[in-house]
């Protein structure tokens, strides 16, 4: 995908190649700012991201100058080609990145104005704060009440057993799957459908009530039925939370986020409303990707 020459002679937008060397020194000079919407004025902002590098080791970067804002109770969408950077950007936002050996993170991103790089940040109560839910179900060995039991428990939120049956209970009914568990939560989570198991850590997720929630192609591994009831539970999770979810599919983009932002080798082309990505983009390489001309 490196080595792909982009054909820009439909719209007069500046030169891209990618080709070998060079090419993403070109494309960073063609760039003044990412196109659309990328900032919200300081109104509702949930996570401020100014600046932001992502290197892998001391040769590779993967994500280059990325400013953005995200938006409280929205659900924004990061779409491009494969290798583009999508999930090294989310990973950015609750310092996942900081558990892979030789990644390091440049510049500046704030959650509700706080540093998350500050020194007072304890990465593991941000990720309580920023949760996130994998492309394939990730439950851990135990039964369904302990995969949800176990961030309460593990942050302390339940006075006593009562408490923590109501958050199970109270997360298990957000996330759409309490009334096909409630007679066998003491059975093992992983004896779940793909579907169940993916609501069932999305349950997990809510349990330690984030803020955020992270999604890195959250039903790429699931059939189009329990596609639609998560992404049906996406759009009833928004009133309570802050939505990123990475995804390759452009339908669902469409039809589960407000705003969406296109990557590309790293960059952050276009940040815009859903709507206006897939109807009239105002890149040429977003629009390249959405008739499938690339990517
Ligand atoms: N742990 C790592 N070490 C070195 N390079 C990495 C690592 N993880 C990702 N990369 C590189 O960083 C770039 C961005 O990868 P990333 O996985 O973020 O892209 P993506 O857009 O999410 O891709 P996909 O859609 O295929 O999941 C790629 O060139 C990838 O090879």
């Amino acid at each position: 995908m490196t080595e792909a020459t982009i054909d820009m002679t439909t719209k007069a937008l500046p030169k891209f190649s990618t080709a070998a060397s060079g090419g993403r020194e070109e494309f960073a000079h063609t760039i003044d700012g990412t196109i659309g919407k990328p900032y919200l004025d300081g109104k509702d902002t949930k996570f401020f991201c100014r600046g932001v590098n992502v290197f892998y080791g001391d040769t590779k970067q993967a994500i280059f100058d990325v400013n953005m804002d995200i938006g409280k109770n929205e659900v924004i969408s990061m779409i491009g080609p494969s290798g583009c950077g999508k999930s090294t950007f989310l990973r950015c936002l609750n310092r996942m990145n900081d558990t892979i050996a030789g990644c390091r993170v440049t510049g500046d991103i704030k959650l509700d104005s706080e540093d998350i790089h500050g020194k007072e940040q304890d990465p593991v109560l941000l990720r309580a704060r920023v949760g996130m839910v994998f492309q394939k179900p990730n439950p851990f060995p135990k039964s369904i009440y302990d995969n949800v039991a176990y961030g309460p428990r593990l942050h302390g939120l339940a006075a006593n057993r009562a408490e923590l049956d109501d958050i199970v209970e109270s997360s298990l009914t957000k996330a759409g799957l309490f009334k096909e568990v409630k007679d066998r939560l003491q059975s093992p989570g992983t004896g779940l459908s793909g579907g169940q198991q993916q609501r069932l850590c999305i349950a997990r997720t809510i349990a330690v009530s984030p803020e955020v929630i992270l999604m890195d192609e959250p039903t790429s591994a699931l059939d189009p039925i329990a596609t639609a009831t998560i992404e049906e539970l996406i759009d009833e999770l928004r009133a309570s939370f802050t939505i990123c979810i990475v995804t390759h599919s452009m339908q669902q983009a469409a039809r589960i986020s407000q705003r969406t932002a296109y990557f590309h080798l790293g960059y952050l082309v276009e940040l815009n409303d859903t709507k206006t990505v897939f109807t009239n983009p105002q890149h040429q390489l977003t629009e390249n990707y959405i008739t499938g001309r690339f990517g």
